[in-house]
């Protein structure tokens, strides 16, 4: 059941539709096999280039679409997952037979090519998934040929879970303390079963994601916008650092999310739907956390889906937006204020590119230089922000993309 769940994500994915948004796809799963059908079909998109170079020589011709998906499932659940390979087989015989007469006519196919693949030697030799043609140029030519194989290489290894804690609140038993001050686990780990999870002790978080806030900096009784807030890991950490946080965002469905983690958290903000566009605040606030949207691009690691069912369409707007929001921010800024701007995206254009057309817009607007415990100078870039990219960290099991500077208004 676990593997026709996974097979029909896979094919909702390549429908254009995200991973986890495709609540029918396993709704007649037990909810071990629901995970079990999103963690395969998860690894089968992360390692799907190197699952085609064990397939194509195998076969005489390109499979139909969904016999590739197929064969792809149980080629990553031999030999990334390490299954057996007799089970696995038999299973996707019987998976194919249930695909209509073409799946009949292709199922001696299927249960040759899988016996062979099962063979298959120098799997952990195979390069890593390549990004897709309309992200990877953009890469390249920010980072150089070897940078963007590591990044690859990052998005292949997946990603541990980072947790940010409440302050002196206890980490849960084996969690890793991180130079940054986010606790990592490693393993898979029902969050939810931890001690310290009822009590809303903590928050899952990547270590990048955390350090926008970090970098705002917040003080007790500040008052503090949290600009594009759902669903609430930054609003968390400004509440939890004792200022008065308003966090508003576009979305009521997002905000909702936002009131739940406050809740489990016990935290608190004011919660305000609107548009970040034309909102003004009553009283120009202290700080402004803007973490906009974005093309996500630095989340690969985790959603091995968005390569799949983006097209690159939609950037240009976004990196618009970007500079309409970061504009509409700094006018509801009291003079002397402070703004973060981030994104969790790879692309400059939505990152170092934004801050230096920012300061060529805004005279007497400065960018403040990181200077957080855990960050390495080389991260630092040449305006003064701060660029990781998911292959730091390598020997830690990396972080998420992120772009992040500390703006300061003119007083
Ligand atoms: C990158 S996510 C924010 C993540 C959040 N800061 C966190 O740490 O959990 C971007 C958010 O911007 C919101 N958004 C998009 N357009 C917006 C707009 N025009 N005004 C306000 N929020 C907007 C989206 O609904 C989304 O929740």
């Amino acid at each position: 059941m676990a593997r026709m769940g996974a097979l029909r994500l896979i094919q909702g994915v390549r429908q254009g539709r995200a991973l986890t948004d495709q609540p029918g796809a396993l709704r007649a799963l037990t909810v071990a096999d629901q995970a079990r059908a999103a963690r395969l079909a998860a690894e089968t998109l992360r390692h799907q280039g190197r699952a085609d170079r064990v397939i194509d020589p195998l076969v005489a011709r390109k499979p139909a679409p969904q016999i590739a998906d197929v064969l792809r499932l149980a080629v990553v659940e031999m030999l990334e997952l390490g299954a057996p390979a007799h089970g696995v087989v038999g299973a996707a015989v019987d998976l194919t037979r249930t695909l209509g007469k073409r799946g009949q006519a292709a199922a001696g196919m299927v249960n040759a090519v899988l016996r062979k693949a099962s063979g298959f030697a120098d799997w952990t030799a195979l390069p890593p998934q390549s990004l897709p043609e309309w992200l990877r140029p953009a890469l390249e030519e920010a980072y150089g040929p070897a940078i963007l194989t590591a990044i690859e290489a990052a998005h292949q290894q997946g990603a541990p879970i980072d947790l940010t804690l409440k302050p002196g609140a206890t980490p849960p038993p084996g969690a890793e303390a991180l130079p940054t001050g986010s606790f990592r686990l490693h393993g898979p780990v029902h969050v939810s079963a931890l001690p310290g999870y009822e009590a809303g002790d903590w928050w899952v978080q990547d270590a990048a994601a955390a350090l926008p806030a970090r970098l705002l900096d917040a003080q007790p009784g500040e008052r503090i916008v949290d600009l594009c807030a759902a669903p609430g890991g930054k609003t968390l950490q400004l509440a939890a650092a004792g200022a008065q946080v308003t966090a508003l965002d576009i979305s009521d469905a997002r905000l909702r999310r936002v009131t739940e983690n406050l809740t489990r958290c016990r935290l608190s903000a004011d919660l305000v739907t609107a548009d970040a566009l034309d909102w003004r605040p009553a009283t120009a606030p202290d700080a402004i956390l803007l973490d906009a949207p974005c093309s996500a691009t630095g989340t690969i690691r985790r959603h091995p889906d968005l390569p799949f069912i983006r097209d690159g369409h939609g950037i240009a707007e976004l990196i618009e937006l970007q500079a309409a929001m970061l504009d509409h921010a700094l006018s509801i800024l009291r003079p002397g204020g402070r703004l973060v701007f981030a994104t969790c995206s790879l692309i400059p254009d939505e990152g170092e590119v934004q801050i230096e057309e920012a300061l060529s817009r805004h005279p007497g607007l400065t960018v403040e230089r990181p200077t957080l415990p855990g960050i390495d100078p080389e991260w630092t870039t040449e305006e003064g922000g701060l660029r990781l990219r998911p292959d730091l960290w390598a020997d830690r099991g990396g972080m998420d993309g992120f772009y992040m500077a500390r703006l300061r208004k003119a007083g």
